[in-house]
C-alpha cells in the first residue's frame, strides 16, 4: 500500500466516498428526474499508460482507456488480468509507477483516496465489520465523515449549534431521499449485519451515492445477490445512468456484461487487449483466446 492511502482518514472509508466536509456543494444529489452530475465532457475518465510492478509482477502494464460520461462500461478479463489494481490505481488506494490518470480534465494521479473521492470519482466498498453492528440508518448518517458535528468541542462556538443541527436535518433528508430511491427506507433500522447479500450491496451502492458522485466504480456487486435483488440493482444503476452518472464495472459474470453495460474494455496480462461494444467484444477472437486460456 502506498502513502497515497495513509491518511487520516481510512483508505476504505475514503473509498466509500466519505466526503471531507458535507457541506461541499450541498444538494447536487438529484434522484428525483432531471438531475445528475453537470455534463461538461465526453470522457470524464482518462486513464494513459499506466503502470503498476509488484516486485518481479507486472499487474498493470501500459493501461489506457478512458470512459464515456452517462455510460456504464465494463471492465472485463481473465483472473489476474489487472482489474483490481487499475481500480486501485484510479481510486488512489495504490500509487502508479507511471501513467496518469485524468477525472473531469484534471490529473489526479497519485492523489489520496478521500480527496479524488471528494472531487466526485467514488468506489463502493464493503460495510466493514464495525458498521455492520450499526443499522443501516446510522451507516447512511456515517457515510459523509467529518461532519462538523463531529467535534464536540466546536459545539461550544457560538452559533454554531445551529450550524450543526441545520446541517444534520439536510443530511437526514438526503439519506431518506437515497434509501427511498434504493427501496430500503424500510429496513433503515436493520442492523446492517443481518441484511442479505442484496440488501448489503444496495446500503452500499446507497452509501456511495449519498456523496454524490459523478463518477461510480463498482467491484462486482452482484457477487452473492440473488436474482431478484440483482434485477432491481441493475435497474438502479440503469436509472441513474440515465441521470447522467457514469458507470466503471468490473464483473465477471459475462451475460451481464454484455446485456447492460454500452462499452466493454478487455484487460489482459495488465494491458488493455480491446474495447468497444459488446457485439464487438463476443465477436473477437483475441479476447475469446485470452478467456481460453485464463481460467475464468
Ligand atoms: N499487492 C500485490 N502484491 C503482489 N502481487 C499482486 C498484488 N496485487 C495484485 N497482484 C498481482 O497482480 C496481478 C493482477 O491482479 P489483480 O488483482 O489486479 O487482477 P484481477 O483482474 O482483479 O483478478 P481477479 O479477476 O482474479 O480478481 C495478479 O498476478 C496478482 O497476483
Amino acid at each position: 500500500m502506498s502513502d497515497a492511502a495513509s491518511d487520516e482518514q481510512s483508505p476504505e472509508a475514503a473509498a466509500a466516498g466519505a466526503p471531507d466536509d458535507v457541506d461541499a456543494e450541498p444538494g447536487r444529489l438529484n434522484l428525483g428526474g432531471s438531475g445528475g452530475p453537470a455534463v461538461s465532457e465526453e470522457y470524464p475518465l482518462v486513464v494513459e499508460n499506466l503502470r503498476k510492478s509488484f516486485g518481479g509482477i507486472t499487474a498493470v502494464d501500459d493501461a489506457s482507456f478512458r470512459v464515456e460520461r452517462g455510460s456504464l462500461t465494463g471492465l472485463i478479463g481473465p483472473n489476474g488480468a489487472g482489474k483490481s489494481t487499475t481500480f486501485n490505481l484510479i481510486t488512489g488506494m495504490l500509487e502508479p509507477d507511471a501513467g496518469s490518470v485524468t477525472f473531469d480534465g484534471e490529473e489526479i494521479t497519485g492523489q489520496k483516496p478521500h480527496t479524488i473521492a471528494n472531487k466526485g470519482l467514488v468506489r463502493t466498498f464493503q460495510i466493514a465489520r464495525e458498521l455492520q453492528e450499526m443499522t443501516v440508518l446510522e451507516n447512511m448518517m456515517l457515510a459523509p465523515k467529518h461532519q462538523r458535528g463531529e467535534a464536540l468541542w466546536r459545539s461550544v462556538t457560538p452559533g454554531f449549534r445551529g450550524d450543526v443541527i441545520e446541517q444534520e436535518s439536510a443530511l437526514l433528508e438526503r439519506v431518506w431521499e437515497v434509501l427511498e430511491f434504493f427501496e430500503i427506507d424500510h429496513i433503515a433500522e436493520e442492523y446492517a449485519g443481518n441484511l442479505s447479500g442484496g440488501q448489503r450491496k444496495l446500503l452500499e451502492l446507497a452509501r456511495a451515492l449519498l456523496t454524490d458522485p459523478d463518477i461510480l466504480l463498482l467491484d462486482e456487486p452482484f457477487a452473492g445477490v440473488n436474482p431478484s435483488l440483482e434485477r432491481r440493482l441493475l435497474d438502479h444503476i440503469h436509472e441513474l445512468r440515465e441521470q447522467g452518472y457514469t458507470f466503471l464495472l468490473v464483473e465477471h459474470d459475462m451475460d451481464l456484461i454484455m446485456e447492460n453495460c454500452e462499452r466493454v474494455i478487455v484487460l489482459h496480462q495488465g494491458r488493455v487487449l480491446t474495447e468497444g461494444t459488446p457485439a464487438e467484444i463476443q465477436a473477437n477472437e483475441e479476447v475469446i483466446e485470452a478467456y481460453l486460456g485464463g481460467n475464468v
